[in-house]
């Protein structure tokens, strides 16, 4: 009978993932996922399970790596929460599991896996499509993949100037308490854009609250919110004037309402310039609209178990 699964939850999660460590992974899956060789990664479009008496949504992010042995699923519940509630809008939790015979290795927590990769991801899309020279940065949303953002954004660069804006200027203020470093908080998401080089929409807003005509020619835009078909984050006027990459070409064409409904081309897959096998356009605006991927997950949560294993002594 094989051994019951080790159960790693957020605090040991937190203590056991560090960005230096993730971003060499990711950008390693990135380039592989792009070359669509099936024995380096498979992952099917995500299913989406909606919650409709509880305004949400399952999402189920399976992903194999025959060549590196590793067999992971993440399942993710999204919810539309009224102002003020006290729920989370995220859960998610990580299953880990030995592609040999299928049994359980570890259950973890989903969360910070969610809020460290997507970060790490996007600031990966700034290492390669912002201009050298980038000097502000913009964040658009105060909640966690803010944060996230935040700190992988200012521990990797350094921007002489970092604005944030929320859909309430209280919720700016209470960010910018919170962080450490030096911060200005914007009444107005206008404001808060023009003159940016580096732009990052964290929202859970299914309308635009990005728009081409506020944003500096050849800034970069990071646009992680809206991963349903019908919801946006940005305007047409920047998904046509920007060059698109994303981290998948399926998963945008199925989910991204940004990319659906504004007719934008993708022009490159984040992972085909980590390859070479197309150019980082610095010079001009860049959008990367992320999605997220379970392979992005599945790496993340591999390097959490190895870290697990040196911690408690095994090999
Ligand atoms: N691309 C990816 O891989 C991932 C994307 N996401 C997406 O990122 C977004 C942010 O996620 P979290 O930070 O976890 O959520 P959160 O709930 O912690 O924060 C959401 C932020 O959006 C703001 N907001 C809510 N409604 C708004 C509106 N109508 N207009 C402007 N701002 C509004 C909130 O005030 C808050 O600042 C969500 O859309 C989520 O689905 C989350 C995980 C991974
Ligand atoms: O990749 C992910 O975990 C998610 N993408 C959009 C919401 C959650």
């Amino acid at each position: 009978m094989s051994q019951p699964p080790v159960v790693i939850w957020a605090p040991a999660v937190k203590r056991l993932l560090h960005y230096k460590d993730l971003v060499p992974r990711l950008e390693e899956v990135l380039g592989k996922f792009s070359k669509r060789d099936s024995a380096e990664v498979l992952q099917p479009v995500r299913t989406a399970v909606p919650l409709q008496k509880h305004n949400g949504f399952m999402l189920s992010m399976p992903a194999y790596m025959e060549n590196t042995g590793i067999l992971s699923t993440k399942l993710v519940c999204l919810y539309k929460r009224n102002e003020g509630s006290t729920l989370p809008s995220t859960q998610a939790t990580m299953l880990l599991l030995d592609p040999e015979c299928g049994n359980m290795k570890a259950v973890m927590d989903g969360e910070v896996i969610t809020h460290m990769r997507t970060a790490a991801v996007s600031a990966i899309s700034a290492k390669l499509l912002m201009h050298p020279e980038a000097e502000v940065l913009t964040i658009l949303g105060t909640g966690k993949q803010a944060l996230s953002h935040y700190d992988v954004f200012t521990e990797m660069f350094a921007f002489k100037e970092v604005r944030v804006w929320s859909h309430t200027r209280q919720r700016a203020d209470m960010f910018c308490q919170h962080v450490p470093g030096p911060l200005k908080a914007f009444s107005s998401a206008e404001e808060a854009v023009r003159g940016a080089d580096v732009i990052v929409t964290v929202t859970r807003s299914t309308e635009p609250v990005l728009f081409g005509a506020w944003v500096k020619p050849g800034a970069h835009v990071s646009a992680v919110g809206a991963c349903r078909p019908d919801w946006r984050e940005l305007d047409d006027a920047l998904m046509k004037e920007a060059v698109l990459y994303v981290d998948s070409r399926e998963g945008a064409m199925a989910e991204s309402g940004d990319v659906i409904l504004s007719g934008a081309k993708v022009f490159a897959e984040l992972g085909d310039v980590v390859n070479g096998a197309k150019p980082a356009l610095r010079e001009k605006t860049t959008v990367f609209k992320s999605l997220g991927m379970g392979a992005q997950d599945a790496v993340s949560a591999q390097l959490v178990f190895e870290q697990w294993k040196t911690e408690a002594g095994q090999h």
